[in-house]
């Protein structure tokens, strides 16, 4: 479980964070979503101990990241896909850390196979396309086997099918109880994969609900309707407006009617009655990213600064060493990299490097 209360963060005149207070709870797909600047990295800083709240609290399991004696037991993070060494070995980094957090050498090979690595380990991570970075970096997080995982932008340079599987290994860690919190900006990407979501914008909550209430509370299915005859439909259904009821008609680009607060029998009926042609007649169900752009509406910072700061904030996720990574701000690029995790060996890549760490925890 990870609990954020009351939480502030200010960096100088900014106020990264404010006042922010949400649960994130076991069992569930936990989504974290917020425009450019909203405060999300900063706030997962703050929970994985990486950086210190101006006020307030960021809890795993009930205590600070840094009071936690084993925190790799309790929670997993991956922040940085491209955080271990390019020279090293996708099995060699994770030996280093299992070894430098005393876990069994076991859950390397576990945890290998779980992300499907298991062919590809004695190569140099310096050759992995960014997908197969990612994998390392959901193994290294799994490595502990936590009952928290925080995942930063998991699915960037994932190919469609690496997509899919990590939508159904959230859905299977969430499955096993545990407390899975991701963030996304892709709104869609959260429809997907998410039961309940944290919205924030401009540092502060927004909301915090599951998805489907989320989208019913802020979102509005519309009954769109093709006609010959819009203005006639138009001003019958305006003349359904009443004390607490109200009728909203907009003509779309295409002159169809777009319809809030009447469904299609209604319409249907509206456009009988006022003698109007009906050549189309549907409900279009609005969409998370209606839904969040509506949440959002007036939040998003116009500070220049944020990708520059996010990029520091992405970097070295603390307990498993992380060096900053080669691609510190390259997750962001939503679909860019385009990986073939297909067990394909490029030529310069069929080296095998097994380093110290590897011969020391032999
Ligand atoms: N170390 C820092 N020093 C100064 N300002 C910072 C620092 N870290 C974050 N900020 C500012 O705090 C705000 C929130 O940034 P943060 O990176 O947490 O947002 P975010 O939601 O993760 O955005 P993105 O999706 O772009 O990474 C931004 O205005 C950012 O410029």
């Amino acid at each position: 479980m990870l609990t954020v209360r009351e939480l502030t963060k200010r960096y100088g005149g900014t106020t990264a964070v404010d006042d922010l207070t949400f649960d994130v709870r076991p069992g569930h797909v936990t989504g974290f979503l917020g425009p450019n600047g909203a405060g999300k990295s900063t706030t997962i800083r703050l929970l994985l101990g990486l950086d210190r709240p101006t006020s307030g609290r960021a809890l795993v399991n009930g205590r600070r990241y840094t009071d936690l004696t084993r925190p790799e037991r309790e929670v997993g993070a991956l922040l940085d896909g491209g955080a271990a060494h390019p020279g090293r070995s996708a099995r060699a980094h994770l030996l280093a850390l299992a070894r430098a957090t005393g876990l069994p050498r076991r859950r390397v090979d576990e945890v290998l196979g779980t992300v499907g690595l298991t062919d590809v380990a004695g190569r140099r991570v310096g050759g992995y396309s960014l997908g197969m970075r990612q994998r390392l970096g959901i193994a290294a997080a799994l490595l502990g086997d936590p009952g928290c995982l925080v995942f930063d932008e998991p699915v960037n340079g994932l190919d469609i099918d690496g997509v899919r599987w990590v939508r159904r290994l959230m859905r299977d860690l969430a499955d096993e109880g545990r407390t899975v919190f991701v963030s996304s900006h892709l709104m869609t990407e959260m429809q997907q994969v998410a039961d309940r979501l944290v919205v924030v914008g401009g540092g502060r909550l927004v909301a915090e609900a599951p998805m489907a209430e989320l989208i019913e509370a802020w979102s509005h299915a519309r009954t769109v309707v093709r006609t010959p005859d819009p203005a006639a439909l138009a001003a019958r259904l305006r003349d359904r407006d009443a004390p607490g009821r109200r009728v909203d008609v907009e003509q779309g680009p295409s002159g169809e009617l777009r319809i809030r607060g009447a469904g299609p029998e209604e319409v249907g009926d509206a456009a009988h009655l006022a003698g109007a042609r009906v050549h189309a007649l549907y409900r279009e169900e609005a969409s998370l990213e209606e839904a969040y752009l509506e949440l959002t509406e007036g939040t998003v910072r116009h500070a220049a600064s944020g990708s520059g700061v996010s990029q520091s904030a992405d970097a070295a996720p603390g307990r498993d060493g992380g060096d900053g990574g080669e691609n510190g701000d390259a997750r962001r690029g939503g679909g860019r990299g385009g990986e073939r995790h297909d067990g394909r060996r490029d030529g310069a890549e069929k080296d095998t490097v097994e380093n110290d760490a590897v011969e020391e925890y032999r």
